[in-house]
């Protein structure tokens, strides 16, 4: 772990903050092809880790911020992150919630409220961590954006043939920062029996309800080539 003060997990942004983010940026990014861990490729010239962590800094309610790194990288990880903002690193891991896990894991108990976002979607802006931090103030347990689904929706066999349609009017794509009470993340982890793509679906498993807010056009996933030219027009766009 690297913090502020060696062993200090207290490394704090904002002390009126209710929230601590988790970042998992761990990731090698195979499907943007060979090149360094996906969080530290450059977006506009800085590493898309750079990106992620001002906007999540700049949200009024962010306490802490933990960044789980490759972990080849966590020295290095701290001192690009240092300039930008108070964080705390610890070694990602083989998987995205495993990566998660070990951040969750730094996390002072008397912080109420954990935002997990991924470093993938570096452009998601302040006021969407708001939004999302604001219902779970509300009393939600656990809370994702998300935005409809644009394209039509085909159920396929393995051989390619189609099966059928699916009813896109109750389909959603989901993003982060996804939200979540504290002890309700801690306890979907601790029994999360199988891996799940998002933090959202381990709460599901629990039995507990899983609200959505509307998500971000900025807050895209950068994933293949073509979202880094994406995202770089949208840095164009955002402030
Ligand atoms: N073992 C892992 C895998 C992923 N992630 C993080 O989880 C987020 C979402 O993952 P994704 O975008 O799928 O990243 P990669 O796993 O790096 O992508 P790929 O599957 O193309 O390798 C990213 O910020 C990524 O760094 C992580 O912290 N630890
Ligand atoms: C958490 C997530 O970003 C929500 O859309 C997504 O599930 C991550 O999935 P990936 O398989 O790691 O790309």
């Amino acid at each position: 772990m690297s913090g502020d003060n060696d062993g200090d997990v207290t490394a704090q942004l904002n002390a009126r903050g209710d929230v601590a983010v988790v970042v998992p940026a761990a990731g090698a990014g195979v499907r943007l092809g060979p090149g360094a861990p996906k969080a530290l490729r450059l977006l506009d010239g800085e590493p898309l880790l750079v990106h992620a962590i001002r906007r999540t800094a700049s949200a009024p309610s962010v306490r802490m911020i933990v960044v789980a790194a490759p972990p080849a990288d966590v020295d290095a990880v701290h001192a690009l992150l240092s300039p930008v903002a108070p964080v705390v690193v610890v070694a990602g891991g083989a998987e995205r919630q495993d990566s998660v896990a070990a951040a969750l894991a730094v996390v002072p108990d008397d912080i109420g409220i954990v935002l997990v976002h991924d470093a993938a979607r570096c452009l998601a802006p302040a006021d969407l961590f708001e939004r999302v931090a604001a219902a779970v103030r509300e009393g939600a347990d656990a809370v994702i954006p998300a935005l409809p689904v644009v394209d039509t929706i085909k159920e396929v066999s393995a051989d390619g043939t189609v099966l059928g349609t699916v009813d896109r009017s109750v389909l959603r794509a989901v993003q982060t920062p996804q939200g979540f009470r504290a002890p309700v993340l801690r306890a979907a982890h601790a029994a999360a029996a199988d891996l799940h793509t998002d933090d959202a679906g381990a709460v599901e498993k629990l039995g507990r309800s899983v609200v959505c807010v509307p998500g971000s056009d900025f807050a895209l996933k950068i994933t293949r080539p073509l979202d880094l030219a994406v995202a770089t027009h949208l840095l164009t766009l955002s402030s």
